[in-house]
């Protein structure tokens, strides 16, 4: 009787045993499929968006920071987790009324560097394969623009989106070698500054900062900005340099990084009050093939977008928050003239837009970042973030374009 009752436990408990197995392969088969399915939506939501040519928005949110100050952690922000919003969905609550924004993608306070990286290393690829990419970071002072483009380089886990895009630009470029593919690299680093266009890597800039302060950039220099026919940007006399490696690159950062404008406002001890420009010229030649392809990526920290009366500035501090003020409102009257379709999109009126033209008007692939700051006393300019984003978002700028060709059919055409 004892023998049958154990056998019978025995054969239920193998039973159980094969069940669970069972179960555990579904499992692990549905988690593949999830992530599979989760690739394949995102790859249909890139080409969706490509192909409706519109301006992808990520919006990002930073930690609560210790100087944000006492009485200001109260929840302003949260994430809603409904199968749609999901990833994509921001709530921000003001005196008790909650207003959803939904973007392509929403990274929380809790998104690492590397989080958000994945996220556009395909963007950034593509700029290998001969397109324009431009990605800019907008918010207000402190919300983590330059946390997210250059992050710390001195902590390799905090490093930002601007040295791990190279990184991988120099990783894949070199990966490409031997199936031909073979890649000239130029760097040029600029800011604007008080509606004043500066170049980071002269080596015969000022080194008085109260003088390049004032000055019109480098004596003698002009600092023009121009179009070409196939939408690609010059700017006169502005240096450029060939570079071959990660290691040039971290360098020519770093004196761009030393050449900026800082000054102190209420709200960020070393806030930047100039629009930063990284732009790296990508041409590359196929031995094999004879196919040419030319790629630009452009990397834009813009200066802090709040308001005269919160940022507390006044003097030299006011002309420039002014000037900044300016040229992001001639941002937003570009891109509302462009989410109107209207005939006349006023990209002359501001540097900034001026220079941005080929990649809110023409054939690029642009991304921008909207940073936030969690804090309740930020919730008025969040939300003035946001609206501004969501327009952004809602901005046609057309069909990205791949600028490729043949090396023959070139030099016949220079020859003719
Ligand atoms: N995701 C984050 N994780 C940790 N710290 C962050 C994050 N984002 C921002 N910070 C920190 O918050 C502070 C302000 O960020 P940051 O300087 O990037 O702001 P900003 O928007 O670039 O300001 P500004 O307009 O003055 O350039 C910095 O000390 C930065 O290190």
């Amino acid at each position: 009787m004892a023998d049958f009752s154990t056998s019978q436990a025995r054969e239920e408990f193998e039973e159980q045993k094969k069940v669970v197995q069972e179960l555990q392969d579904r499992l692990a088969e549905t988690e593949i499929k999830v992530v599979e399915g989760e690739n394949l939506r995102k790859k249909l939501h890139n080409t969706i968006l490509e192909l409706k040519g519109n301006i992808r928005v990520f919006c990002r949110v930073r930690p609560l920071l210790p100087d944000d100050g006492v009485g200001t952690e109260k929840a302003v922000v949260s994430y809603p987790t409904s199968t749609e919003a999901l990833g994509r969905g921001i709530d921000i609550l003001q005196n008790g009324q909650k207003f959803p924004f939904t973007f392509d993608k929403v990274f929380s306070h809790e998104a690492s560097q590397q989080d958000v990286f994945i996220e556009i290393s395909q963007l950034v690829q593509s700029a290998l394969d001969g397109y324009k990419v431009c990605i800019f970071a907008y918010g207000q002072t402190g919300s983590g623009k330059t946390y997210t483009m250059m992050g710390r380089p001195e902590a390799p886990e905090q490093k930002g989106l601007i040295p791990r895009s190279l990184e991988q630009i120099f990783q894949i470029s070199q990966s490409l070698k031997c199936q031909g593919w073979k890649y000239k690299m130029q760097v040029s680093m600029l800011e604007i500054y008080n509606e004043t266009i500066r170049d980071l890597l002269s080596s015969n800039r000022s080194s008085n900062s109260d003088l390049t302060r004032t000055d019109s950039g480098t004596l003698g220099k002009q600092y023009t900005i121009k179009h070409d026919a196939n939408g690609n940007t010059y700017v006169s006399d502005l240096t450029i340099v060939d570079v071959c490696s990660i290691k040039e690159i971290s360098s020519l950062l770093q004196q761009a990084a030393q050449s900026r404008s800082v000054g102190k406002t209420q709200m960020n001890e070393q806030s930047s009050r100039s629009h930063f420009v990284f732009t790296l010229r990508i041409s590359g030649v196929n031995e094999g093939t004879e196919q040419q392809v030319q790629g630009v990526l452009n990397l834009i920290d813009l200066a802090g977008s709040e308001r005269l009366s919160k940022s507390g500035a006044t003097g030299e501090r006011l002309k420039e928050t002014q000037a900044i003020n300016k040229s992001l409102s001639c941002l937003s009257d570009v891109i509302f003239s462009l989410a109107k379709k209207e005939d006349h999109i006023p990209f002359r009126n501001s540097k900034l837009t001026y220079l941005l033209q080929p990649c809110l008007g023409g054939d690029s692939k642009t991304l921008m970042f909207v940073n936030l700051s969690p804090d309740s006393s930020s919730v008025g300019e969040s939300l003035c973030s946001l609206r501004f984003a969501s327009r952004v978002n809602a901005c046609e700028i057309g069909i990205p374009r791949r600028q490729t060709n043949m090396r023959i059919a070139d030099s016949r055409l220079s020859c003719g």
